[in-house]
């Protein structure tokens, strides 16, 4: 079997990294979440003093973009990878609120983005290789034998997010979510680099009714008939 290249893409907290990690485990590719490497960036903007209030030193930020180092590393208790930036593991911080508010302004950034697309290129050079993200397929992996583009509608994907941070025994407040997904689906659309949108040539899958299982049994199918 020829390996291939898979790039998902979509609108926040649809259930993305869920099949793409279980595709991956299955097929024995390398999965990366490339929501992961922007949410690293905008935690370490926080910690160094980059943001004041809403407001982004972003002369700073491109003075420090090459000190950022993202990596991922399997945890052997969860079977998943976990992020790590400049050597720490800090996949817990990354899925806090505050990083959620404050990461898809960082994502707007030019520099930002250059930096994160050409490490994402560097680790899909040798296909085999499922990522999930915004621009995926349109913008890092444009030959990718398969795109798919999810979607869900927000009050389902804000409940999906929502029961997750609470079986984490995570503090969390529906509209609190729901406000944040439908402003990041807004600024990831909207934004003039690499903005959020279905490639032609993605096959659309709007999970809002479909469970967990029945869109991983879609994908599977989906990437039967292309890796063949
Ligand atoms: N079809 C589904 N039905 C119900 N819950 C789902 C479904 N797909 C994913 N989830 C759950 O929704 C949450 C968000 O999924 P995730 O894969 O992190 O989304 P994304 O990567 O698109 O942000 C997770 O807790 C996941 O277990
Ligand atoms: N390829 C990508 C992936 C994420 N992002 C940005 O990073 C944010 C977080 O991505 P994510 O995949 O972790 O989002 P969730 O839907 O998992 O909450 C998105 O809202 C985008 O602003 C991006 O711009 N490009």
């Amino acid at each position: 079997m020829k390996k291939i290249t898979i790039a998902i893409d979509g609108f926040s907290s649809c259930g993305k990294s869920t099949m793409a990690k279980d595709l991956a485990r299955e097929v024995g590719y390398i999965y990366i979440d490339s929501g992961a490497m922007y949410r690293a960036v905008t935690l370490y903007s926080i910690e160094n003093g980059i943001f004041n209030g809403d407001v982004i030193d972003t002369e700073k930020l491109k003075n420090e973009i090459k000190n950022i180092r993202i990596s991922f590393q399997l945890n052997k208790e969860t079977g998943r990878p976990d992020t790590y930036l400049n050597g720490v593991n800090v996949e817990n911080k990354i899925r806090s609120m505050e990083v959620s508010s404050k990461v898809s302004p960082i994502s707007t950034l030019d520099f930002v983005r250059e930096e994160m697309v050409a490490q994402q290129q560097t680790m899909g050079k040798e296909k085999g290789i499922v990522m999930d993200g915004r621009d995926i397929g349109t913008t890092v992996f444009p030959d990718a034998e398969l795109k798919i583009f999810v979607t869900a509608t927000p009050e389902i994907r804000a409940q999906r997010r929502y029961d997750e941070l609470k079986a984490k025994g995570q503090e969390a407040s529906f509209d609190e979510i729901l406000e944040n997904v439908k402003q990041r689906d807004y600024i990831d659309q909207n934004r003039e680099v690499s903005p959020l949108r279905k490639a032609e040539d993605a096959l659309l899958l709007d999970n809002t009714h479909l469970s967990i299982e029945e869109q991983k049994e879609w994908l599977f199918r989906q990437f039967n008939k292309v890796s063949k």
